[in-house]
């Protein structure tokens, strides 16, 4: 069952298919490039699959950098969807990785604090949250943040090859539930899975949704 229907996920399908580019690395708020287009940006813990799922999402094996190593990315990443450039993706920085050095946390949460408050072509984030957990302690932060700039999100379930199908029912329905208490959060959220393909379609229909 999905909340899109056919025409919407074949516009995605078609949208995504089409030309995409890294455009740049912005490691501090000065970096960012001019807010000439709706962005949709992808949050959530280092190693949830940030970067994964724009590479499913966008077709493509090595558009963004992932990684084995939790933290790799440190900075926001943009992407620049379609020619003439319809919207840009943007993959944030993960958090709540052990070790992470003080200043790197503080760093962490300038950059996004700020990238959050200060951008209105921003017009949705996904907060991915990895489907064997559920949303964890740490995950707070962000949503905390969202809710606060009253940035639009919608939660993402990465991972869902990695547990059963009843399970996945289960932290299904435990994280729709959170979200729904949530005031800036999307009342649906939509599990996914970069290894096998699941919920990219409906993905990619979400994020045409959120830029409008
Ligand atoms: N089985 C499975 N593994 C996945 C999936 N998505 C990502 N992974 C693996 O999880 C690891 C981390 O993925 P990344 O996409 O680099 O994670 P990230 O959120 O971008 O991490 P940071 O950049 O450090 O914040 C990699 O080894 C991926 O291959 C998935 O859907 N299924
Ligand atoms: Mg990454």
């Amino acid at each position: 069952m999905s909340a899109f229907d056919d025409d919407m996920i074949e516009a995605a399908r078609k949208t995504f298919a089409g030309p995409i580019t890294f455009l740049k690395s912005a490691p501090k708020l000065e970096h960012l490039p001019n807010p000439v287009v709706p962005e949709v940006a992808f949050a959530g813990r280092s190693n949830v699959g940030k970067s994964s799922l724009i590479n499913a999402l966008t077709n493509r094996n090595s558009l963004a950098r992932t990684s084995n190593t939790p933290g790799r990315t440190q900075e926001l990443n943009f992407f620049d969807v379609g020619e003439p450039l319809k919207f840009r993706l943007v993959d944030m920085p993960g958090y709540g990785f052990a070790k992470a050095p003080k200043d790197m946390v503080r760093q962490w949460r300038y950059l996004v604090n700020d990238f959050l408050r200060g951008r209105d072509v921003l017009k949705r984030a996904l907060v991915l949250i990895d489907a064997r957990h559920g949303i964890k302690e740490v995950d707070n932060d962000i949503l905390d943040m969202l809710d606060t700039a009253a940035v639009s999100y919608r939660i993402v379930l990465t991972k869902a090859d990695k547990i059963k199908a009843t399970e996945l029912a289960d932290v299904f329905a435990r994280t729709e539930a959170e979200a729904r208490k949530r005031p800036a959060a999307h009342p649906d959220i939509i599990a996914t899975s970069s290894e096998k393909g699941m919920g990219i379609p409906e993905l990619r229909a979400a994020v045409l949704e959120a830029i409008g």
